[in-house]
């Protein structure tokens, strides 16, 4: 089986080296070609995989082809490829904000199509991708597309509308996370830590957290009060983290993505 991408950045770079890490196919059959020929020729070169020239030559060559460029140029690069994505292929838009119906307008209404929404965490094996599939991707076809994001995460299947809120909440929140993550650390430079032991107490701190809420099955509010000892420190923290606007401020940054990926932002 070939897996072509067409974009090769930061998105398709973290899948590509979560299924190399995954061993999910041989690297040479990993098949890429971006709008710049020295990074996406040099990138193949550094990891065996197989640069094709083209759009066209390497959706031609693919099994499975992984659209990986920015919402902007979608349409003009499906265009290009429209009569190389013939319906023996299976084609995986990672590319926030268009629908399948729109996918199948710029291709052809019998292609097998996965619309998915991954997160930047698949390079570890620590992904966590939103999946929506048209009605021509069933049986094996389906099977190989999810299994392709279950080797670099889990793996949700989510109705279309609830895409944008998902994207916010994992896809962009992976910056969130390590925007909380920076703030835990330059407080503690704050205090005198140097910026490399704070910043690895915050994200092993963040990890052992995160794990722990998933293992217990308990809320993330139980597990705040067991941490808030009566009269103590934590509470004292929350309270001003709160006055602070903390919860408001998140939930204010939610809004914000949701309205930038479904074009309401002002
Ligand atoms: N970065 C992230 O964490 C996530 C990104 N996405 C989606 O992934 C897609 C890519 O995002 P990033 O990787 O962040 O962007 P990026 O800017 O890092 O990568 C875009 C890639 O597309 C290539 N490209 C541009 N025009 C092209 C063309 N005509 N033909 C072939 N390749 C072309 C560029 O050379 C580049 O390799 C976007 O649609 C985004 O919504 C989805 C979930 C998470
Ligand atoms: O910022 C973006 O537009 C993409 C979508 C989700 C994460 N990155």
């Amino acid at each position: 089986m070939k897996i072509g991408f067409i974009g090769v950045g930061a998105m398709a770079q973290a899948i590509i080296q979560g299924l190399l890490r995954a061993k999910f196919v041989p690297a040479e059959n990993i098949l890429v070609h971006s709008a710049h020929k020295e990074n996406y020729e040099n990138y193949a070169a550094q990891y065996g995989l197989t640069a094709k020239a083209t759009n066209q030559a390497l959706a031609a060559d693919s099994d499975l082809v992984v659209l990986a460029v920015v919402p902007a140029v979608a349409g003009d690069v499906l265009g290009e490829v429209r009569d190389q994505l013939t319906t023996e292929k299976t084609l995986i838009s990672i590319v926030s904000g268009v629908s399948l119906s729109r996918l199948e307008e710029l291709t052809d209404y019998n292609l097998a199509i996965l619309r998915s929404l991954p997160n930047i965490n698949s390079e570890f094996g620590q992904g966590m991708t939103a999946v929506a599939a048209n009605e021509n991707l069933t049986g094996d076809k389906k099977k190989t597309a999810l299994a392709l994001f279950a080797a670099t995460g889990e793996v949700s299947e989510l109705p279309e509308d609830q895409f944008a809120i998902f994207s916010a909440i994992s896809g962009s929140a992976v910056a969130y996370v390590d925007f909380f993550i920076d703030a835990l650390s330059r407080a503690g430079v704050k205090y005198g830590f140097s910026k490399e032991t704070a910043t690895k107490v915050a994200a092993q701190t963040t990890l052992g957290s995160a794990q722990s809420l998933l293992a217990s099955g308990q809320t993330p509010a139980e597990l705040i009060d067991k941490v808030c000892s009566p009269g103590g420190d934590t509470i004292a923290g929350i309270l001003a983290m709160e006055q602070a606007g903390f919860l408001n401020s998140v939930v204010k940054g939610i809004d914000a993505t949701i309205d930038k990926s479904t074009g309401n932002a002002k």
